[in-house]
C-alpha cells in the first residue's frame, strides 16, 4: 500500500502556482493557480478545450508545467513531478468504469495491481476476499448477501462499478481522488449512486477533483468550483457564494465574452 512520504496537515493537498502548459503553438494552460484543500471536493467546469484535462493531467503527473510553474504537495514544493511521484504521494485517478475488468470478480478488481500478499509473497486470496466484503459493506453500503465479492463486475450497475473504483482508491490511502467525468453514460439512478460515492470521499476526510460537463451533477457535491476558459481560470467560487442559477448565468456569460463578470 503506498503511503504519502509527506505528512498531511492543514496546508493544501495540492497547489499549482502560475502553471502554464504549451504544446508547440497551443497554450493549453495559462498562468493557472489552483488549490485543493484537505477534505475538499473541487469541481472543474469549462467548455470543450478549456483546459480541464490538461490541468488534471498536470496534477496526475502526466504533464510537467512549463518553466516558471510550481507544484506543491502539502506545502512542499515538488520539483521532480511525474506520474510515479504523484501516485506515490496518494493522488489517484478514478477512470471511467471501463477501467475495471468486467470478467473478473469484485475482489480481484479491488486489489488489481496491488494484490495483498502473505508469507513468501504468495497472493492472499482469502484476505482480499474478506477485505472486499468489508469494504463493500462499510464503504459501498451493500448489505444484501446477494452482492458478493465473488460476483463478476459485469453483473454490477454502472454506478456500482464507479463505487468499486472509488472505494479502491480510498482503500489505497488516496489523499486526492481525481474523477474525470464519472457519470458519463450512466442512467439517472446510476448517476445518483455515483454522486453518493463521491460524498464518501469527503466523509473519509479525503479530497477530490471532479470534472463533469453537467453542472447539475457537479454543483451539489462540490465545496468549491473553478471555471476554466481558454486555458485560464475565469472564476473560482465557494459553493456558499453562488447559487446554481447564478453559476449557470455566469457560465453562459463566459462562453459569450470570455470573462466571468
Ligand atoms: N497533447 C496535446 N498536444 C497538443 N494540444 C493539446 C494537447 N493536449 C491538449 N491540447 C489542446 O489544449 C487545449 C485544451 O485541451 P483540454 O483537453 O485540456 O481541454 P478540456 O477542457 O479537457 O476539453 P474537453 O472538455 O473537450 O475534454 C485544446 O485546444 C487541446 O486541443
Amino acid at each position: 500500500m503506498s503511503q504519502p512520504a509527506i505528512s498531511a496537515g492543514s496546508s493544501p493537498v495540492i497547489e499549482l502556482k502560475n502553471v502554464t502548459k504549451t504544446f508547440g503553438e497551443v497554450r493549453s494552460l495559462s498562468d493557472v493557480d489552483f488549490v485543493v484543500r484537505p477534505g475538499e471536493i473541487v469541481g472543474l467546469l469549462g467548455d470543450n478545450g478549456a483546459g480541464k484535462s490538461t490541468l488534471v493531467k498536470t496534477v496526475m503527473g502526466f504533464h510537467r508545467p512549463d518553466p516558471g510553474g510550481e507544484i506543491y504537495f502539502h506545502g512542499e514544493r515538488i520539483h521532480d513531478w511525474s506520474v510515479a511521484r504523484a501516485r506515490g504521494l496518494g493522488i489517484e485517478t478514478v477512470y471511467q468504469e471501463r477501467a475495471l475488468c468486467e470478467k473478473q470478480p469484485i475482489w480481484r478488481n479491488m486489489f488489481m495491481g496491488r494484490e495483498l500478499r502473505g508469507k513468501f509473497g504468495l497472493l492472499d486470496v482469502k484476505r482480499m476476499r474478506s477485505e472486499a466484503a468489508r469494504l463493500m459493506k462499510e464503504h459501498m453500503g451493500f448489505t444484501s448477501s446477494a452482492v458478493h465479492p465473488d460476483n463478476v463486475v459485469a453483473t454490477m450497475s454502472g454506478g456500482e462499478k464507479q463505487g468499486v473504483a472509488i472505494t479502491r482508491a480510498l482503500y489505497f490511502e488516496a489523499q486526492l481522488v481525481i474523477l474525470d467525468e464519472p457519470t458519463m453514460g450512466l442512467s439517472l439512478t446510476e448517476t445518483k449512486k455515483t454522486l453518493e460515492f463521491v460524498g464518501n470521499i469527503k466523509k473519509a476526510g479525503k479530497s477530490a477533483i471532479f470534472i463533469d460537463h453537467n453542472i447539475f451533477h457537479v454543483y451539489p457535491v462540490v465545496d468549491r468550483l473553478y471555471v476554466l476558459d481558454r486555458g485560464k481560470v475565469a472564476g473560482v467560487y465557494s459553493k456558499d457564494e453562488i447559487t446554481m442559477d447564478e453559476l449557470i448565468e455566469r457560465l453562459y456569460h463566459v462562453a459569450r465574452s470570455g470573462k466571468m463578470e
